[in-house]
């Protein structure tokens, strides 16, 4: 996978070359390059934002120096490899789903926004001939889109394979059965007068692999009963529904 980041502050993006996410880069998993939008800008001042029509507060992103700037990190779009990803707060929810869904892309080009955001028309023409997603990395707002790309493309690379030292790990996310995850425990068995819950010392897998089911059915329904509403019917047994 190839992944694009159109920002105007390149150095936002350091994290992507370090840890997991480096060494991905490293053992030629993934590609990255990060480009600076004012590298196509034309004036003196490297203007890459306007008054917003219709008035208010702010600044609006200029569509001729991001159209310039995509044209040329995308290259011809007729029938282009690449996802368009703008990240917005007005966008559709970043999930665990989506980040499966790109990780069959071969390229993803990020376009980060910042001020008020990128004129709308810019989504509307690469839309015209593209995967174009807008998306939200939660309901809150940043100062722009750098730190949501970085979270958006961790979720995604560390489910490419390979990534992951242990494949079972992806494969056993918070999310990926629905539910979220249950608590983990390591040494030692007794901490602060706390004791490591004695049925992960037994050997029985059955019934860890019950346990663990329980506390990730109880944590899912105190945290997020929305998850449990969305299971399909067959989702939980008749000992799930026990919990
Ligand atoms: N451009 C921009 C500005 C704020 C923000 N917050 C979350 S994603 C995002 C993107």
């Amino acid at each position: 996978m190839r992944i694009d980041v159109v920002t105007i502050f390149p150095s936002y993006l350091a994290p992507l070359r370090e840890a997991l996410l480096g060494r991905a880069i490293d053992r030629g998993l993934i590609e990255v390059a990060v480009h600076d939008l004012r590298d196509w800008t034309h004036d003196v001042h490297q203007a890459v934002d306007d008054s917003p029509y219709g008035g208010g507060p702010g600044m609006v992103m200029k569509p001729q120096v991001w159209g310039e700037a995509l044209d040329s990190v995308i290259g011809p779009v007729i029938d282009s490899p690449a996802r368009l990803v703008v990240p917005t707060p007005a966008g559709r929810p970043f999930t665990q789903q989506l980040a499966h869904e790109w990780t069959s892309a071969e390229r993803l080009v990020f376009a980060c926004g910042r001020y008020e955001g990128i004129d709308q028309r810019v989504v509307d023409h690469y839309a015209q001939r593209m995967p174009v997603d807008e998306v939200s990395i939660g309901d809150y707002v940043l100062v722009g889109g750098e730190v949501a790309v970085l979270v958006m493309v961790e979720a995604v690379v560390r489910l490419l394979p390979g990534v992951l030292g242990n494949p079972r790990s992806a494969a056993e996310d918070s999310f990926s059965d629905g539910l979220l995850e249950g608590p983990a425990y390591t040494r030692p068995e007794v901490w602060r007068d706390l004791p490591v819950p004695p049925v992960l010392r037994s050997g029985d897998h059955a019934a860890v692999d019950r346990w663990r089911r329980d506390r990730a059915l109880e944590r899912t329904a105190r945290l997020r009963p929305d998850l449990l509403a969305a299971l399909p019917p067959d989702a939980l047994d008749e000992a799930d529904r026990a919990v």
